[in-house]
């Protein structure tokens, strides 16, 4: 499509003289249509292949061939027998947008279905600056957002909230046996298995290297101790690959939960979670 523009425009087209042509304006349309192109270009490396994809990448195709054919214009004068080419312009916009529209309702419904698997990896509001890009899950400053907003909320709540930390075992080991590139591996799929046996409600953030935290709002101690047992036995259930052979020995995470309470602050429960950790850590060592 670029090609038959610029072919058709040179063919059909005079160049203009310099002095006819209006600076300003070529490097407005110029800027447009260069945007354009990098949206289509950004378009095409970071989505997967599917319906989305297509429509915007048609969309995006059209809505820069209008804006190549406004930028053209600057340069190439027209005889009368070709002035429909200038009148056209706007044309290809027109198709491209109605693609897109087409393109943002089924991205709509794709979202959809990723809003649902994020829902216990992010709660109200999305932040990529806090992601880790290892896990998934977003990091410790996301949680402590989020902690903060929960303690604030402790007094009006007739529940109270719980905080789980979680620490896998031996993973200096694994590290050192099969290489980061796996252990990252291990911290991906632990982050997963954990998050798909949360509630809807709660939230698993990575904590520090391989530890995670959860967040239960609304949730008494006795429940969430429940939820964290059966969150360790699925993880203990897990069994990584090196080689297409079987891992063992490295699926078992310790865990200390505390219940807030309305005298707590962030850092008076971090601290209870990290000093209950090291005592768990101590005792089953
Ligand atoms: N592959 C990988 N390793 C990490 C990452 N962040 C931290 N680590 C490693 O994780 C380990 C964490 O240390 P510890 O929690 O003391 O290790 P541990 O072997 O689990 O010790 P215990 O908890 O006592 O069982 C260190 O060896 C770090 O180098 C990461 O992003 N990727």
């Amino acid at each position: 499509m670029l090609m038959l523009t610029l072919l058709t425009v040179s063919q059909l087209g005079t160049l203009k003289h310099l002095d006819e042509i209006e600076w300003i304006d070529s490097i407005g349309e110029g800027g447009i249509a260069v945007m354009t192109l990098i949206w289509l270009l950004a378009t095409l490396v970071t989505r997967p292949k599917g319906a989305v994809t297509n429509l915007l990448f048609f969309g995006l195709s059209a809505m820069h061939i209008s804006m190549l054919l406004d930028f053209l214009d600057e340069f190439f004068i027209f005889s009368e027998r070709y002035n429909w080419l200038s009148s056209l312009e706007a044309f290809p916009a027109v198709i491209g947008m109605i693609l897109m529209s087409f393109a943002m309702y089924y991205w709509f419904h794709e979202q959809q279905v990723l809003n649902h698997l994020l829902q216990k990896k992010e709660r109200f509001y999305r932040t990529h600056g806090l992601n880790d890009y290892i896990t998934g899950l977003y990091k410790a400053d996301y949680m402590k957002q989020h902690i903060e907003q929960e303690l604030a909320l402790l007094n009006s709540h007739s529940h109270g909230f719980c905080l789980a930390l979680f620490d896998i075992k031996d993973f200096t080991r694994f590290n050192q046996q099969y290489g980061v590139i796996q252990a990252n591996n291990l911290l991906f799929d632990i982050g997963q298995i954990m998050t798909l046996n949360l509630r809807s409600t709660d939230l698993a953030c990575r904590f520090a290297s391989d530890c995670f935290i959860v967040l239960f709002p609304n949730t008494s101690y006795q429940e969430a101790v429940h939820v964290v047992e059966q969150v360790t036995k699925m993880v203990s259930y897990h069994t990584p690959y090196n080689n297409k052979k079987v891992i063992t020995g490295f699926s078992e995470i310790r865990w200390h939960c505390v219940e807030a309470a309305h005298t707590d602050s962030l850092d008076g429960l971090l601290a209870q979670l990290n000093n209950g950790l090291a005592q768990c850590k101590a005792s089953i060592a």
